[in-house]
């Protein structure tokens, strides 16, 4: 990273000082000493044979970063010793060469290429059903576009969100918070075939424990009950583990209110959610049996919206719903909401894969900026914030190793996803 930084500046002290060809010779012999490895007429002079004995101390880690194994020698005819990608830079951003023929260049094009293959490949992957997949989203007309609005409601932590994640496939689907009512906002678009499917959250839809709505959010709240039968089908979604151990009265009211007569102009489906949680496989069927009588219900479902458990169930029977309708949503645009979210799940996801289970789950992870810049790429500026020095030295790891890593993987996933530069700054810090 020291020799990046040394080249950059190093690059704009040639650029502004190129007129001075003697400068510009000067600034170059350097770069050729960071970047090529090779010997410079200052460098104390290799022993002879005469001199060097076999058993003289040989570290191959002093050797690494410039690629000095046996791989360099081929045939007796040795091959350079610096890395062309770094040579292909200085030529490129120091001597302004054309560098469109070299190898380098080519196997770096290709990078982009697949990373660019990936993220549509990702998109694809959204629903792993081929079934729906002999249309292009891109070609269907108006009049053959098919709709279904989805509301999720629950108690804070039933598993809305990730549920829905599951079902749209963050990563690439449209998973935004943008706003629809004053109560009510679109947790994420799935469009896949001819059909579309709108998710919405239902915040603030809990009944106290009496039966009847909260007063101090009352006009919010009435005005979200009414809107709630808008949507064509209601999921009503609940933790069933925490209901086999900690049953909370006030989940139970709402879905045995919203359960309590059939509502034609509505489907509603009641899920288990969190099974993965439940170790008796039979204590899943007492509570469906809790439940059975409640004619609102057109059918059950026991998910895992975590680990994708009966999701793709659910799924089918949310596709089979869908009406003919033109699409609300702009099945290519990515929000910025969006966009933020998915920066930050990507880095996250790099980050567990890094620290796997060292790491305890309090850690506060945030996106402190997000910058369109005039060049169209992006800054994004991300903190994790620990309780304690130890958790940041994990985070950091040895001279920043392990949040360079996490950075670097993650950077190179957003550009693709993205399909444009990202400036990704991660910074870790102590809370204080
Ligand atoms: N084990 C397990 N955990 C789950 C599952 N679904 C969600 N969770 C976890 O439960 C917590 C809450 O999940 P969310 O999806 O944020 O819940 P939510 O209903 O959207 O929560 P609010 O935004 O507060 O309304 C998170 O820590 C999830 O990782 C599941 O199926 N299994």
């Amino acid at each position: 990273m020291k020799a990046l930084r040394v080249l950059r500046t190093l690059s704009s002290i040639t650029t502004a000082q190129s007129p001075n060809p003697q400068k510009c010779f000067t600034s170059s012999s350097l770069f050729n000493r960071f970047y090529s490895a090779q010997p410079q007429h200052d460098d104390p002079l290799p022993p002879t044979t005469d001199e060097f004995h076999a058993d003289a101390v040989f570290d191959s880690s002093h050797f690494d970063d410039l690629n000095l194994n046996s791989s360099n020698i081929d045939n007796g005819n040795q091959k350079p010793t610096w890395d062309d990608k770094y040579r292909d830079r200085v030529k490129s951003q120091v001597f302004q060469e054309d560098i469109s023929q070299s190898r380098i260049w080519k196997r770096e094009e290709e990078k982009k290429k697949k990373a660019g293959r990936l993220a549509e490949s990702l998109l694809e992957a959204a629903l792993d059903d081929d079934e729906y997949d002999d249309v292009e989203v891109g070609e269907v007309k108006d009049e053959d576009q098919k709709s279904l609005s989805v509301g999720i409601i629950g108690a804070p932590n039933a598993g809305k969100s990730a549920l829905t994640n599951y079902m749209v496939g963050t990563k690439v689907s449209a998973v935004s918070r943008k706003v629809n009512t004053t109560t009510h906002e679109v947790l994420g678009v799935l469009t896949k075939g001819v059909t579309q499917m709108c998710f919405f959250d239902t915040p603030g839809l809990m009944l106290k424990k009496s039966g009847f709505p909260y007063s101090d959010i009352k006009v919010r709240n009435e005005s979200a009950w009414t809107s709630v039968n808008l949507y064509d089908v209601l999921i009503v979604i609940f933790d069933i583990h925490r209901h086999l151990t900690r049953p909370d009265s006030r989940v139970v009211r709402l879905i045995e209110r919203m359960g309590s007569i059939s509502n034609t102009a509505q489907k509603r489906v009641l899920c288990m959610n969190k099974v993965d949680l439940v170790a008796k496989k039979n204590d899943l069927l007492k509570v469906v049996e809790e439940f059975r009588d409640l004619p609102g219900y057109e059918r059950y479902f026991m998910v895992s919206g975590l680990k994708g458990a009966g999701v793709k169930d659910l799924t089918k029977y949310l596709m089979e719903q869908a009406v003919k309708r033109p699409w609300d949503e702009d099945p290519f645009a990515m929000s910025e909401e969006v966009m933020k979210n998915i920066s930050l799940e990507i880095v996250r996801e790099k980050l567990l894969d890094h620290v796997h289970q060292e790491i305890p789950y309090g850690i506060d992870h945030r996106l402190m900026s997000w910058k369109e810049l005039r060049d169209g790429s992006l800054r994004i500026e991300q903190h994790f914030i620990t309780h304690k020095i130890s958790q940041r030295k994990i985070l950091v790891g040895k001279n920043g190793s392990k949040i360079g890593r996490i950075g670097v993987e993650a950077n190179e996933e957003l550009r693709a996803i993205f399909k444009r530069n990202v400036h990704l700054i991660l910074m870790v810090r102590v809370k204080s």
